[in-house]
């Protein structure tokens, strides 16, 4: 079947469809990961994103039901260089071309992923659609460029959990207030013995305080952080009077209730190998990463704020501490450990936060 990716910029890409038929819309962005497909497909911070892997076979693993990182897949489109029809391992119970079915994801295969990625690369990050539809390349075009931006959607509140829950503990009790999380960030603090109460974006701070919580977590999210509305409230309600960590999105909206600014990066970060410098240590970690906006650096200026991480690929803030209040966070995923587990030792920093 004949499939098609339209750019707002014009350009046409030429391939076949796999996974589900029809049309589908949303930001073009690329993650340079060999593996971890799966997690990408479920990590809910993709919501409104078409995302193309830059690695050229994609699904020779298949699907397992161990790595899901939420329940559904939340980016809008999949695009590969050549999806593997006959996986081969231990785990898979199921194919990607079949599960992108199933989740009604438009996959499209046997593009030059190279070429799209340099697109990216040069013009910054592109709206685009995809379709196995008919319909002429100058409509393809238009409706790329009618496609809703990412800015401007409040995309937390249609993943984060519609109610609370309870994973059971013997340790201290953890608020993880959801703004799109994954398993991992869940599974990381139980892990570590807490009773982890996973809450809705829309949870106010009197509603988290009256838990008797020992620290809040602020995980990943989808969207521009600007867009995430009541998380920026709580979290500054919550700021000095509990220990307070973020991950990505949750990071972003710390600094935006510190009164910081964050901006959109050119093409963002997504991938399992970005070195990130400790700045307190000196010692460099290989991260997991996925995001597209960054926090700007020139407003954090008299603010009481420490850098903590820096990305060494282009400096950006990776992760920042407060010089008076209990508060920490982190821009690159802790909790995603693609080979390399580097960064395990950050949920471990949060822990002793809680117990100091
Ligand atoms: N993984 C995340 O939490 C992403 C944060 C935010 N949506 C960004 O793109 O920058």
């Amino acid at each position: 079947m004949l499939a098609r990716l339209g750019l707002e910029n014009g350009k046409i890409f030429y391939g076949k469809g796999f996974g589900a038929t029809g049309s589908c819309e949303g930001e073009v962005v690329f993650n340079t990961a060999m593996t971890g497909y799966q997690e990408i497909l479920t990590d809910p911070s993709y919501c409104g994103q078409i995302v193309t892997m830059t690695y050229p076979l994609i699904g020779n693993y298949g699907i397992n039901p161990d790595d899901f990182e939420s329940r559904r897949s939340h980016v809008r489109g999949f695009i590969v260089k050549e999806a593997c029809e006959s996986p081969n391992n231990w785990r898979a119970t199921d194919t990607l071309a079949n599960y992108l079915k199933e989740n009604n994801i438009i996959g499209l295969t046997g593009i030059d992923t190279r070429a799209l990625t340099r697109t990216i690369r040069q013009s910054g990050t592109l709206r685009g659609v995809i379709t196995t539809e008919d319909c002429s390349d100058e409509e393809l075009v238009e409706k790329a460029k009618q496609a809703k931006p990412l800015s401007g959607q409040n995309l937390v509140e249609k993943v984060t959990t519609p109610r609370s829950y309870t994973i059971d503990g013997k340790g201290r009790r953890v608020v993880v207030l959801d703004l799109g999380m994954k398993q991992s960030i869940a599974q990381n603090l139980s892990k570590a013995g807490c009773e982890v109460v996973v809450m809705p974006a829309s949870a106010t701070a009197d509603e988290i305080l009256v838990l008797n919580p020992a620290g809040v977590m602020l995980t990943n999210g989808p969207g521009d952080p600007k867009d995430a509305g009541q998380p920026i409230e709580t979290a500054r309600d919550l700021i000095g009077k509990l220990p307070l960590f973020g991950i990505c999105l949750g990071h972003q909206v710390l600094a935006l209730a510190l009164g910081a600014e964050t901006y959109k990066l050119k093409f963002g970060h997504r991938g399992a190998n970005h070195p990130v410098k400790d700045l307190e240590t000196g010692k460099v970690q290989i991260t997991s990463q996925n995001h597209g906006y960054a926090i700007d650096e020139k407003t954090l200026d008299g603010m009481d704020l420490a850098i903590t991480h820096r990305n060494l690929n282009d400096g950006t803030v990776e992760g920042m501490t407060h010089n008076r209040h209990p508060l920490f966070c982190v821009q690159y995923h802790p909790e995603a450990f693609p080979g390399p587990s580097d960064s395990a030792h950050i949920f471990e920093r949060f822990i002793s936060m809680m117990n100091s």
